[in-house]
């Protein structure tokens, strides 16, 4: 290979500035990781594509640092109506505004609108840089060495080596190609046309999701901002509905008759597919959102799947690059991240299947898929919408069959105000109380072994009864029959012990893993 003479050594390469890639950057920088993401484009990418996002991945933006600007540009929504041809409401799944996670449950907003926020963050970091029309054209590493990004701009061909990339570079991932990984089909691919509209005009509107579950034309509906519309309509024989024939079908909301401010913003034509690549991982190369999934986004999941990648991989990368922790860390992204991603998209065939009926539009197959879909747990109430599942076992999930606090561990902890003490003593969110570090939460003063778990990992140790907060901690924790859980920097409880505070043993053994360069050898279960 002819090295370009214009190289570069950079601690990470993210390929692709989308709001995974820029999120994966932000979460790097707050650990000191410096980071350069190559983009194709110059700016925002203008087609319409994620409009909502659930409390929990509210808090990713928290952790990155944006949520203030998240905030002023997102709309809670009241939930997801199932309806028929004739919009009759067939099933109402309510959303609160004030979700265990501390935001609303389901956030409305304007991709384009996050990436400028997400961007305008990213410029301000002095540990992040942009290049943008950038085209990357290769990704390779040896057994040993830095892994090598090729990539051409209008003045040649360049060269980064670095000690990790991220893939974050979409649905033709050339990164997924590069470490040879194919997609698994998970058997849904329907041709639909997404057009976003800003108008003035009465426009008759729940302020939440609406599923049009008609098998001939099924449709979504949903308000994005003030002025803002989102319409999606299953495509018949791939035909694009001509400007006139968008307009009779958005006709049941918007009464065209009444005025002419309606400007149709972006309209793009998708295919709405189920996949999961079958690695996500090979050596110091990573797959992140839609490089490593493509989900229908009838639950409105696609872009907080990529956005929890980055979560989940963000603290692990920096403690191997920064504190020298176990290589074998990085294992567990993918074993963590894809049962889950995988259980979501199954989640939105699932809706996707209620909606439409499959393809043949057979009323009994559409109300037997209808009948499971309201039965989807999490999906169908507030008090119960979790649709996140916890992380399966494994080395950080240190779920014991009969262990205390079975059912916290792999789950992340609720995020309550609290307050934080001191000279200037204020209201806060718990993540931001908390910070990068690991947690050790009790529901008494902890016992010296349990002190010392937490000293080995720099970990806080915090009673929940201390927090201020509407006990809602303490409460969790009874619940759960836990007196003590371990978080992760993710908030992800990595384990969980009843009085018997030996049991923080356990902990302590992973201690090394996640501290130290020196490590124990892996046991093969917690
Ligand atoms: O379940 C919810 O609250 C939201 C679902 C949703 C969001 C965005 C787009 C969709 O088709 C569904």
């Amino acid at each position: 290979m002819t090295v370009p003479h214009n190289s570069a050594d950079v601690p990470v390469v993210i390929v692709g500035a989308g709001p995974v890639g820029v999120t994966a950057a932000l979460l790097l920088a707050r650990r000191g990781v410096r980071t350069v993401v190559l983009e194709r484009h110059h700016g925002v990418y203008p087609l319409p594509r994620a409009v909502a996002t659930d409390d929990e991945v509210r808090r990713i933006l928290q952790a990155a640092g944006v949520e203030a600007e998240f905030a002023a540009i997102a709309r809670p929504a009241r939930g997801l109506r199932l309806l028929d041809a004739r919009h009759r409401v067939l099933a109402e799944f309510p959303r609160t505004a004030q979700g265990a996670h501390g935001f609303p449950q389901t956030s409305m907003f304007d991709q384009p609108e996050l990436e400028r926020v997400l961007r305008e963050a990213l410029a301000g970091t002095p540990e992040c840089e942009l290049r943008g029309g950038v085209e990357v054209v290769g990704v390779e590493q040896d057994d040993d060495g830095p892994v090598r990004v090729t990539y051409r701009d209008d003045t040649g061909e360049h060269l980064l080596r670095a000690d990790a990339v991220l893939g974050c570079d979409g649905a033709n991932s050339l990164t997924r190609e590069a470490i040879g990984a194919d997609w698994e089909d998970l058997r849904f691919e329907e041709r639909w046309t997404v057009v976003d509209v800003r108008t003035s005009l009465p426009v008759r509107c729940w302020e939440g999701v609406e599923q049009i579950c008609d098998p001939r034309r099924p449709a979504t509906f949903m308000r994005v901002g003030e002025d803002r519309y989102r319409w999606e309509f299953r495509l018949r024989d791939d035909a694009e509905p001509a400007d006139e024939q968008v307009r009779e079908l958005v006709a049941p909301w918007v009464d065209l008759t009444h005025g002419s401010d309606f400007e149709v913003l972006r309209r793009a034509q998708y295919t709405f597919r189920a996949r999961i690549a079958d690695r996500w991982r090979r050596g110091r190369v990573f797959l992140l959102g839609d490089a490593a999934h493509l989900t229908p986004p009838f639950i409105g999941q696609g872009l907080c799947a990529g956005l929890r990648d980055a979560h989940n991989l963000a603290w692990k990368l920096a403690a191997v690059l920064r504190q020298g922790a176990d290589e074998r860390l990085l294992d567990t992204y993918e074993s963590e991240r894809r049962p889950h991603a995988r259980h979501l998209i199954r989640l939105a065939v699932a809706m996707g299947w209620a909606m439409t009926g499959g393809q043949d539009g057979a009323a009994a197959l559409r109300r037997r898929a209808l009948n499971a879909a309201v039965r989807i747990p999490g999906l169908t109430t507030a008090a119960a919408r979790d649709l996140s599942p916890a992380l399966t076992a494994g080395p950080l999930v240190c779920r014991r069959p009969h262990g205390a606090g079975r059912r916290l561990v792999g789950r992340i902890c609720p995020q309550p105000w609290v307050t934080a003490a001191g000279p200037r003593e204020h209201r806060t969110r718990l993540d931001t109380l908390l910070g990068d570090s690991f947690t050790v939460l009790t529901a008494e003063p902890p016992p010296p072994s349990l002190q010392a778990v937490a000293d080995a990992l720099g970990a806080r140790t915090v009673l929940a009864t201390d927090l201020g907060d509407d006990g809602r901690l303490a409460a969790w924790l009874r619940a759960g029959r836990a007196d003590a859980v371990l978080l992760r920097p993710d908030r992800v409880v990595m384990d969980a012990v009843s009085r018997g505070a030996h049991a923080f043993t356990a902990m302590a053994s992973w201690a090394p893993l996640l501290c130290t360069a020196r490590t124990p050898p892996l046991p093969e279960a917690c």
